[in-house]
């Protein structure tokens, strides 16, 4: 079957640093795909050049077998690529419902059915009851729902998430991974950044190690996490940071 998305020799520098080099990947469509790696491996790097928020100095992306390289990502979401953020900012002073609304718009013009996809996607998140409330009220875990409310009103066939479980607390992890399988179920492809290895352990199909802006492994989660290159890299990551 062919990849939901494919990333070929992508690179990207800052300066003098290869913060992303030569990355090739696929995902399949319907696939739960992890990406995980030390502080500074790339990850984030990867994921804004793949969404249209970073432009690739070299590689090319394709999506659904469309070539999508140098799309911005409004273009992108339009295609069904929808990313959420590292550090989720929703604007404040709006409601959680009008949050989902304002990303809903992005793929359809009526306020009525911009509202009508919002109270669904804040149902799915469970959010529905917080809809009329500020945003800026939200705690760490709604706030991550939120914003995946945000990407699901799109309509993405793909999504793309950053650290999904970063800050949420523990009783808490055990929906978040049923919520996203919820989403993988309803068609949707996933690819997830994330540093808790127990949550990436029950979520992905699929696992790849970054480090110094290269794949270093890819196989089950068992096989990478237990990888001694992927061992390796994380060791002499937290070296470094003491040294
Ligand atoms: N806009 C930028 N300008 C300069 N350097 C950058 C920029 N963005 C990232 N970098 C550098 O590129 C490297 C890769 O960073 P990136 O954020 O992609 O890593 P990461 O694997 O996502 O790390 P983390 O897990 O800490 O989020 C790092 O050394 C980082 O400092």
């Amino acid at each position: 079957m062919a990849a939901t998305l494919s990333v070929r020799q992508v690179s990207r520098s800052f300066g003098g640093l290869q913060a992303v080099n030569s990355v090739s990947l696929d995902v399949a469509a319907g696939e739960i795909l992890g990406i995980i790696g030390p502080n500074g491996a790339g990850k984030s790097t990867l994921f804004n050049l793949i969404a249209g928020q970073l432009r690739t100095d070299s590689g090319t992306v394709e999506f659904e077998g469309r070539p999508v390289t140098g799309l911005a990502t409004e273009a992108l979401v339009r295609c069904g690529l929808a990313k959420t953020f590292q550090t989720s900012r929703p604007f404040g002073t709006m409601t959680f419902l009008e949050n989902v609304m304002v990303a809903a718009l992005l793929r359809v013009p009526g306020i009525a059915t911009a509202r009508r996809i919002a109270l669904e996607q804040l149902e799915t998140v469970g959010l529905a009851h917080r809809a009329d409330v500020p945003a800026a009220w939200a705690s760490t875990g709604q706030r991550k729902r939120l914003e995946i409310a945000r990407a699901l009103a799109t309509q993405p066939r793909m999504l793309l998430l950053d650290e999904p479980f970063g800050g949420v607390d523990l009783p808490s992890v055990d929906a978040l991974i049923d919520l996203l399988q919820a989403v993988r179920s309803r068609g949707i492809t996933l690819m997830v950044i994330e540093h808790n290895l127990e949550a990436v352990h029950r979520l992905v199909d699929r696992l790849i190690a970054m480090h110094l802006g290269e794949v270093i492994v890819s196989g089950s989660p068992e096989q990478v996490t237990r990888d001694l290159r992927v061992v390796q890299a994380y060791l002499g990551a937290s070296e470094a940071a003491h040294a």
